[in-house]
């Protein structure tokens, strides 16, 4: 099977050469959200995907789930086929063959959850890493990242909100700043959702490796969005 490890790799070989400045900056093309509605506006997807490829992100996002987030797969398929950089899948994943679906569309990464797979985390990991696929286990408070630590994930994310609260909840870098130094060094640490500004991105990277970005991206005005990721990414890259 064809080896799509590339999420954790990538943030690595980005932050290998942070002697230039470069963010290892995770950009989600996020069409919706609980709180502000509509964030696609008309614009197309594969579009947005371009800016952000030439701002020079590490890696994009893209939420499936349909029902809070306006997801589509068919445009996940899209989106991994048409980039060259490592594609996370966001959802709500309970099936393994979800997982295989995640595969089949040439993803890179897949998101789990311990607060809806429990201890069960750890052998949906393994069933990710055997189709192919890095995992981020994505953690909000101290007993989910026992769970995180128990498996073999190569990426550990500090989800600022508390996903239960679907955005209604601010979610804030401070909870970043709490947790961080209970997840073991091997592990790829992003700190995910809430980053709205420089200030937000700065403290974030303090403690973790890459940053995770969708919100304040995607209201970003079209003719300025470039700069305004550049700006996330580090003045100097090019
Ligand atoms: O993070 C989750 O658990 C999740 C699962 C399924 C759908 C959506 C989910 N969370 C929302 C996000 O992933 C955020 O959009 C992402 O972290 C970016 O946050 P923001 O910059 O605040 O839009």
């Amino acid at each position: 099977m064809i080896n799509f490890k590339r999420q954790a790799n990538a943030i690595k070989n980005c932050n290998k050469t942070n002697k230039t400045n470069k963010n290892a900056v995770i950009a989600e093309i996020k069409v919706h959200s609980p709180k502000y509605g509509d964030l696609l506006k008309q614009r197309n997807e594969l579009d947005i995907l371009k800016i952000y490829e030439e701002a020079g992100v590490v890696g994009i996002s893209y939420i499936t789930d349909k029902q809070y987030f306006n997801g589509d797969f068919d445009v996940f398929k899209e989106i991994c086929k048409n980039t060259e950089l490592p594609v996370l899948r966001k959802d709500f994943i309970t099936k393994k063959a979800e997982i295989e679906k995640t595969a089949e569309a040439e993803a890179s990464t897949v998101l789990l959850i311990p607060r809806i797979l429990g201890e069960e985390t750890a052998e949906f990991v393994d069933y990710a890493n055997s189709c192919g696929l890095d995992t981020l286990v994505e953690v909000h408070n101290e007993q989910e990242i026992e769970i995180a630590k128990n498996t073999k994930t190569s990426m550990i994310g500090i989800n600022n909100r508390d996903i239960c609260k679907l955005e209604l909840d601010d979610g804030t870098v401070s909870l970043t700043e709490k947790l961080a130094n209970l997840i073991p060094k091997d592990r790829i640490l992003v700190s995910e959702s809430g980053i709205s500004n420089l200030n937000d991105l700065n403290i974030a990277l303090m403690y973790t490796d890459a940053v995770l970005v969708g919100t304040s991206f995607m209201k970003a005005d079209f003719e300025i969005q470039k700069e305004f990721v550049k700006s996330f990414v580090g003045e100097n890259y090019d």
